[in-house]
């Protein structure tokens, strides 16, 4: 939140928690990303913004261990990155999830728990409070029983960072969490977001309104396949910046 102000020059800087240094990923011949350098930690909400095709999707499945690094690296509390773990909570853009899947809110929020019980193992007491605790914090508890396909777009998205609290993830990778939300919707996942980075996560999420990344992020990582600039969203913002970005 109040973090001091980290320019380029100070990613070589490992007291951050999430460290990204000259990170590239290629698909084939096509290259997604190119010396990408930040570094952040909890307590921070970082947007991504960039053009569509800047690589922002990329950026969050690599960070989740998703998708391969081509070179660079990725540390995660001085641990490099190479596959999934459940540190990591990743919520896809809203078409890329199949929402018609017959689960319930607290199935789903369940599935968070997978990665400590294995799938088919008994929960224990602290798995089911997990559970509970994470349906209490995102204020899905009323709606435990509910299909997910029945849900608003807002409701579902809570279902979604309900599993990722259940899972005890540490970094929140979303990918455009603000796309399709209402006004009301929006404003209760802007206070959810404040909320989770206070209490100790890191929340990285792509979004292309420019007008709200401002007052709902605290730093910004401008993308055009290669890094325009990162730092704090209401400095880096400028329209220089993102003039560039966006030419
Ligand atoms: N699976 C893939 N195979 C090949 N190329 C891909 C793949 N996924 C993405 N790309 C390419 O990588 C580049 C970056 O894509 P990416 O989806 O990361 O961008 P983005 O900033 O998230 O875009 P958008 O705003 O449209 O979601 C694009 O040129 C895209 O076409």
């Amino acid at each position: 939140m109040s973090e001091p102000h980290h320019d380029c020059c100070e990613h070589h800087d490992h007291h951050h928690e999430l460290v990204i240094e000259n990170l590239c990923v290629h698909y084939r011949n096509i290259v997604a990303l190119d010396k990408i350098n930040f570094a952040t930690s909890c307590g921070n909400r970082v947007a991504l913004i960039g053009a569509n095709g800047a690589g922002k999707s990329t950026l969050i499945k690599a960070i989740a261990g998703l998708v391969p690094r081509s070179s660079g690296s990725i540390m995660w509390r001085r641990t490099t990155v190479k596959k999934w773990s459940r540190e990591f909570a990743y919520l896809p853009q809203r078409e890329e999830v199949d929402w018609s899947f017959p689960i319930t809110v607290r199935g789903l929020v369940e599935m968070g728990r997978y990665p400590q019980t294995g799938m088919f193992a008994r929960f224990s007491k602290s798995d089911h409070d997990a559970v509970d605790a994470a349906l209490e914090t995102l204020d899905l508890v009323d709606l435990q029983n509910r299909q997910i396909r029945e849900l608003s777009g807002g409701q579902q998205q809570r279902s979604f960072l309900a599993r990722a609290i259940a899972q005890e993830a540490h970094v929140l990778l979303l990918d455009e969490p603000f796309t399709g939300l209402d006004r009301r919707a929006s404003t209760q996942l802007a206070e959810l977001l404040e909320r989770l980075a206070q209490e100790g996560r890191l929340v990285i999420a792509s979004h292309h309104d420019l007008n709200s990344a401002p007052s709902l992020f605290d730093e910004a990582l401008l993308l055009a396949t290669h890094q325009i600039a990162f730092g704090p969203a209401k400095e880096i913002l400028s329209e220089t910046n993102l003039n560039t970005t966006f030419a």
